[in-house]
């Protein structure tokens, strides 16, 4: 039996790539003192996996930005239009974030999220003549690297046919899957590599192999696996699947010429039995047993169970132990935290720990009677335990509440027509409302008086009077500008779900338990316990105040309930549903008091609803039943006059557009830009009739759009949509760019308004 790992965290444990990133960016740091960051961060994990004893180490699991961007690098798939930043690290960040100087002014590649995390990778671009060639060495050199410190790793790769159903299509009338045979050269030149260089495992992630796939997917499988296994008889292969169980694809999946196939245990334990059955003779199976979507400890004895059950079909040799997916997901390591609640922390493994937990398994699955793995299992059994039986956890007048809900919490009281004419009468909006998402930029200054505040060294007055002036420029700023409804702009805000975990009842939180969420930004998702309830209103005061200041419009600014799940870590001790309800009902409260505090427009954002979907589409109809109903409960409790707004940002929504319809929000603001309003289609064809805005710019790249781009993409949509529903923002929150690119944009945006209105006129 071994143990092994699918991929580390590769911020760092103090968020050195993060750091060392963003000063490369703006030119404080060199290349090469970048470089050395990256290294020192991947030194640093393989000696803690090292020390740790895993058997079989990662390599090729570190990124300076994005694991699927390295394969696009690697496997030359350079869209055309980066034709003439040849000079590489430029062209990589390039690629990612968009260039715009020296006269060059390119877009970056499209963002989308890696399956259902709250992880975002970069779409590779394939045309129909797709040509791939080796263009990069980091596999290579990281397996180098390792070998140096006398590791021999294992390099994880995205499989072929992953990489390939990741990609978007550029052009019409063909299917990116035919690529395949143009694809395979270059891998087997890594391979063939690799096997050079001495790698005795090679690790291909295969998620697809979890989700629904066609004829022709199936197919491609089969072809590229049979060519590797031909040319490469000596190598040992591990498939990587994740996320979800193999259902239809079991038969393809064990039969495909591997060594070792890796299933996950922890989002499909009844899986076992069905592999245990199907899987010949040859194959190894790796138990994916401990959790890394997740932050709670190992159930030791209930993965012991699924270790004993599958020794007895195939003996110790033939098995692995494993986290369920890399451990990219979960933060660094529980010794950084110094402030967790004892009980609580009790019950909870980060990466590290979880790696222990793996060698810890194996020690006792083989019979080991050593002393020090005896006792782990002995407080393993009483901290699971302990979870279950906690007084902290359970809330008898929450769940009561959540029972009592009915239909009238998720119904407003009229339908939208009649709401949108009385919106209309009392807020008096022009044609093309100009609005932002919500966030203004979080500058280094407000987020050191955050941090000056947390240490102590500005009292809370002063703080707050910090905020309050921010608050208040940017009112202003956003009057003169002419903005139609104003933002507060979120200075208060560390992140937009952890701000209200730290608010709410039954959530806890880290204070370094740092998760990359794109590229250099992370999150530190807010831990659920317990029952979830509201003690106190979150927003009011900041929204109260922002109104305070101003005759305009300011919108009130909420998380909505699905989005907090699905960006929190969540209980697993109960349906997330249930989980959820709870949320809803804390922000219905929040609203209602909004509502009453005199804000007559409020978004409650919805951006992970999507990414909240189950992989199979079997599994939809039942997620979004809950997913909907949680919005509409959060929203119901206001009066018609009071105009509900959603955001949704990397979405696509052709495929659920009745439920998008069906959350009713007033006006709904999604990403467009990057796709320029292609996402529009989905909402002209179903004819949806509530009002839209679709972002007219990229808010994630620092590039600044002219007033031209958005005229056109706002003509583009005002070709499908009519001018009456049509809204005007940027993509999303405006967080993460800094204030002279934020003033230039929005300055252009309202002369793109201010264009389309005049275009209106002149036509009628
Ligand atoms: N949870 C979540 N998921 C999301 C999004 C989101 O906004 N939130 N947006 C989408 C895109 N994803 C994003 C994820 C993160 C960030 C982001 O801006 N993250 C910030 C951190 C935000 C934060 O928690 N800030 C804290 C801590 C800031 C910090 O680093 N402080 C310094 C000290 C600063 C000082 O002394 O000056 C430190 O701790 O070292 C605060 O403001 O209080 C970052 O990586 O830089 C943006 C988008 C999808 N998923
Ligand atoms: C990821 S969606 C962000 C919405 C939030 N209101 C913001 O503007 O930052
Ligand atoms: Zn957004």
């Amino acid at each position: 039996m071994q143990t092994h790992n699918l991929g580390y965290p590769r911020i760092g444990a103090q968020r050195e790539l993060k750091k060392a990133c963003e000063q490369y960016w703006s030119g404080k740091i060199s290349y090469e003192q970048l470089e050395q960051t990256g290294k020192n961060i991947r030194l640093e994990n393989w000696k803690i996996q090292k020390q740790a004893g895993i058997d079989i180490i990662p390599c090729n699991d570190f990124s300076f930005y994005d694991q699927v961007l390295d394969m696009t690098l690697t496997t030359g798939a350079i869209p055309e239009r980066y034709a003439d930043i040849a000079m590489r690290p430029d062209l990589y960040f390039a690629m990612a974030r968009g260039c715009q100087e020296h006269g060059i002014d390119i877009t970056a590649m499209e963002m989308t999220k890696w399956f259902d995390t709250n992880y975002h990778y970069l779409v590779p671009e394939f045309l129909k003549n797709q040509q791939f060639t080796l263009n990069s060495n980091k596999i290579f050199n990281e397996f180098a690297e390792a070998k140096a410190l006398g590791i021999n790793a294992k390099p994880v790769i995205i499989g072929p046919v992953s990489y390939l159903l990741l990609g978007k299509e550029k052009e019409a009338n063909f299917d990116k899957i035919d690529l395949v045979e143009n694809l395979l050269p270059v891998y087997l030149q890594i391979l063939s590599k690799l096997g050079t260089q001495g790698a005795e495992y090679i690790q291909f992630d295969e998620p697809f192999l979890t989700m629904a796939l066609n004829h022709k997917e199936k197919t491609a499988y089969e072809f590229v696996y049979r060519q590797i296994r031909k040319k490469f008889p000596d190598l040992k292969f591990i498939i990587a699947t994740y996320f979800g169980g193999l259902q239809d694809n079991l038969a393809l999946a064990v039969n495909l010429p591997a060594d070792v196939l890796h299933i996950d245990l922890v989002r499909d334990a009844g899986q076992l039995e069905n592999v245990l059955k199907a899987i010949p003779a040859h194959l190894r199976l790796s138990l994916g047993i401990v959790d890394g979507r997740n932050i709670w400890k190992n159930d030791f004895q209930k993965s012991l169970n699924f270790i004993q059950q599958a020794a007895e079909a195939l003996g110790h040799e033939r098995l692995l132990l494993a986290p369920s997916c890399s451990l990219l997901h979960t933060p660094c390591d529980l010794n950084l935290e110094k402030s967790l609640d004892a009980e609580i922390r009790n019950w909870l493994a980060f990466a590290r720990q979880k790696i222990d937990e793996l060698v810890t398994l194996k020690a006792i699955a083989t019979g080991s009677t050593e002393e020090k793995i005896v006792s782990r299992l002995q407080e393993n059994t009483r901290a699971v335990e302990s979870r279950k039986t906690s007084v902290r956890i359970h809330n008898p007048a929450v769940q009561r509440r959540v029972q009592s809900i009915d239909q009238h919490y998720s119904r407003r009281k009229s339908a939208f027509a009649i709401r949108k004419a009385e919106q209309q009468r009392i807020l008096k909006l022009p044609l093309f409302p100009a609005t932002t998402i919500g966030s203004f930029p979080q500058t280094a200054e407000v987020r050191s008086w955050r941090a000056k505040f947390k240490k102590g060294l500005i009292t809370a007055a002063e703080y707050d009077s910090l905020l309050k002036e921010e608050t208040k420029r940017v009112i202003e700023w956003q009057e003169q500008i002419g903005l139609d409804v104003l933002v507060h702009g979120e200075f208060e805000r560390n992140d937009m779900v952890e701000y209200f975990g730290e608010r709410l009842e039954g959530f806890t939180f880290t204070t370094n338990g740092w998760v990359q969420s794109y590229g250099s930004r992370c999150v530190k998702p807010p831990v659920i316990f317990g029952d979830v309830h509201r003690s106190r209103a979150m927003t009011v005061y900041w929204s109260e105040y922002a109104q305070s200041l101003t005759t305009k419009l300011v919108k009130g600014m909420l998380t909505g309930p699905v989005t907090i799940l699905q960006w929190s870590f969540v209980r697993d001790d109960q349906p997330r549903a249930q989980t959820c309800r709870q949320i809803a009902l804390a922000i219905r409260d929040e609203v209602a008091d909004l509502e009453n505090a005199g804000i007559k427009v409020i978004q409650i954002d919805e951006p992970a609803i999507r990414e909240g979907l189950p992989l199979r589409k079997t599994d939809w109809d039942a997620y979004l039943h809950w997913a909907v109903e949680c919005f509409r409960i959060a929203a119901s409790v206001v009066k018609d006059s009071t105009q509900i707004h959603t955001h949704m940002c990397y979405s696509e929504f052709n495929d659920i557009i009745k439920h998008i319809a069906a959350m009713d929000a007033d006006v709904i603001t999604i990403e467009c830009s990057r796709s320029q309003m292609e996402l529009l289609d989905a909402f002209a064809a179903f004819h949806y009739p509530n009002d839209i805005g679709p972002g007219v710019y990229d808010i994630h790249s620092p590039r600044v759009p002219s007033k031209d781009e958005m005229v056109a993409l706002l003509e583009k949509a005002q070709a499908v949509i009519p001018a009456e529903q049509l809204w005007v923002n940027p993509d999303c929150g405006l967080k993460t760019r800094h204030w002279p690119e934020t003033e230039r944009a929005l300055k252009a945006m309202i002369e793109a308004v201010t264009a389309m209105r005049a275009g209106v006129a002149a036509t009628s």
